[in-house]
């Protein structure tokens, strides 16, 4: 009989003062053993000092709870372990090394190091972030599932891809919980806010508010603000809680949709607090039924902060050999999932790359009926039934005038763009040209995306960007039968596309085919170079300066090889 692992996870990132206890022989996680002591701030939000002190009375406590258990479920002599009274109840402690409150995570490392040192097991440190990942991939049995994590202070979307969880996409902003925490501190309600918003929405209705996605990039300042001032203006809380719920999960549901969309998965998995809410995994379940993708969320107490999904994760990475010296155990309250090597998956394939289907493509938001032969393309913005009916028929015909309108306007800048025969915004419909041979994503050379670069360059220049350029929205081929050799790079589905001035709006631009190039190649650098290559010769080189700004700002490395 083999021997499983036991490990001791110790959480204490924000609010959660938790320890547990997994043996990875257990069938399933159902058997983990969890004690958490919560802290309840007693007015206003997570003050980080208040929440050290209750990290420092709690986390002995809930860890000695665990050691108990441990001790009394460990199983001496009948699993190939020597018969050594003396021998420890577990093979490791892990414990939560970031991201989070610094004077938390200093407490909880103190406490993991001391833990390790008496009872002479190794230490593993384990990102939260990732933790809340591989908790949902672990349950649920996916092998290369897409991840949404919608936590406090985090909201991104996860894929693996050569040894590394990428960042697809991510909030501009705060995290998805504090967001909506934020709202309810302004309307007076204790924290966390989340479950009361969720109460409070039962009886509203719809009113409408921002809605803001870039690609599977989202904002969540524009909504909070605009919430704040109807409730202010006088609009029932329980309209403005039921419009926050529809948008800001809709917008996280569009953008994990985009994202099945863009890798090929067709598997999707929840992590973090807020998804412990029901209108967000109704929705998300939703979206994966209409399309045909699997979805998982885990159990409850597994997705608010908890030691177990640390003490999971941390016996993966033990397993793989991944443990820490204790002169190299310090936290990192900054620790992003892209910075951690996944040695736990080494042998293990990426996120796939989809093959579309012939003659007709399932993209995340319309239904595109190709028709080379007579060099023509019916595209169709679909119902999407997660959403609010009223948000979606707004959205579905803002896109499709926006879409008609900008890939007009582009190809009057000179960039190459189908061109339009029809259009229909009431129903969500358009006809166009039929262009290039394959998706850029299929044909990724370095001359195509400095083309791209150009392209960019030249709609900010007129005052516009694209809004959701990646490898799937751009066409590359030869421009006619008549001219062989002369490739074509086109860019198409200008449906997120706008008008705009700000520096910032242009950089993220880029920045959003940056991400996207990150997503698709196996080697991106190189074609990452010639995007800023193109954009140079005919863009302004302040939006560079910004788009090193916009990846400075830490939540953006892409790779920290
Ligand atoms: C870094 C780490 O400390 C942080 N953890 C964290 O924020 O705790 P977590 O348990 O993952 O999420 C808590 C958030 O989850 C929200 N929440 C809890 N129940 C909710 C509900 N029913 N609906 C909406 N939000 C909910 C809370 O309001 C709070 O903002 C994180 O993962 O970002
Ligand atoms: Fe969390």
């Amino acid at each position: 009989m083999s021997a499983g692992t036991r490990v001791l996870g110790i959480e204490g990132t924000a609010w959660a003062a938790s320890a547990a206890v997994y043996d990875s022989d257990a069938d399933d996680v159902g058997s983990v053993f969890i004690e958490t002591d919560a802290y309840e701030p007693e007015s206003g939000g997570i003050h980080p000092r208040e929440a050290a002190e209750h990290m420092h009375d709690a986390i002995p406590r809930v860890v000695e709870r665990a050691l108990e258990y441990a001790r009394e479920t460990h199983r001496d002599g009948e699993d190939g372990r020597p018969p050594d009274e003396r021998s420890a109840p577990i093979d490791a402690v892990a414990f939560s090394r970031g991201p989070g409150l610094g004077p938390c995570l200093r407490i909880v490392g103190t406490a993991a190091r001391a833990l390790s040192q008496t009872l002479e097991v190794p230490l593993v440190g384990v990102n939260h972030m990732v933790a809340h990942l591989e908790i949902g991939r672990h349950t649920s049995g996916f092998s290369t599932p897409v991840c949404l994590n919608a936590s406090g202070a985090n909201a991104h979307l996860l894929a693996y891809r050569n040894g590394r969880y990428r960042v697809l996409g991510e909030t501009m902003d705060t995290g998805v919980g504090n967001a909506i925490d934020k709202f309810t501190r302004h309307v007076g309600w204790s924290h966390p806010g989340g479950p009361k918003v969720e109460a409070a929405a039962e009886d509203g209705e719809y009113v409408d508010l921002p809605y803001v996605v870039k690609g599977m990039d989202f904002s969540f300042s524009g909504i909070m603000s605009a919430a704040k001032q109807r409730y202010d203006e006088g609009v029932p809380v329980e309209d403005v809680c039921y419009s926050l719920q529809e948008n800001i999960f809709a917008m996280l549901t569009e953008v994990s949709e985009r994202a099945l969309s863009l890798s090929g998965s067709d598997e999707l998995v929840l992590g973090g607090g807020v998804g412990q809410n029901d209108r967000l995994r109704e929705m998300l379940a939703a979206m994966c039924d209409q399309r045909g993708a699997e979805f998982h969320a885990p159990d409850a107490r597994f997705l608010r902060d908890n030691a177990g999904m640390i003490a999971v994760l941390g016996a993966k990475m033990y397993d793989a050999g991944d443990t820490l010296a204790l002169e190299d155990s310090r936290v990192d309250p900054n620790y992003r999932p892209d910075q951690v090597p996944v040695r736990w998956r080494a042998d293990e394939d990426d996120v796939a790359i989809g093959t579309d289907d012939a003659g007709r493509i399932r993209g995340a938001e319309a239904v595109v009926d190709l028709e080379p032969d007579a060099g023509r393309v019916k595209k169709r913005r679909r119902e999407k039934r997660y959403r609010h009916p009223q948000l979606d028929e707004r959205l579905r015909r803002e896109r499709t005038t926006l879409e008609a309108r900008l890939t007009s306007l582009a190809r009057r800048e000179g960039v190459p763009t189908p061109v339009l025969s029809d259009v229909d915004p009431l129903e969500a419909r358009l006809e166009l040209e039929y262009v290039g041979e394959c998706d850029l994503k299929a044909a990724l050379t370095a001359d195509a995306v400095r083309d791209v670069g150009r392209h960019l360059a030249a709609l900010h220049r007129a005052g516009f960007v694209h809004g959701d350029p990646t490898t799937r929205n751009v066409r590359v081929g030869q421009a006619g039968p008549d001219t062989p050799g002369d490739e074509r790079t086109y860019l198409i589905d200008f449906g997120l596309g706008y008008h705009t001035d700000h520096v910032e709006d242009y950089a993220m631009d880029l920045h959003v085919f940056d991400q996207s190039l990150v997503g698709t190649a196996d080697d991106p650098d190189p074609l990452r170079e010639a995007v800023r290559e193109g954009y140079r010769d005919v863009g302004e080189e302040r939006v560079l300066e910004r788009l090193r700004d916009v990846e400075g700002r830490g939540r953006y490395v892409t790779d920290a090889t």
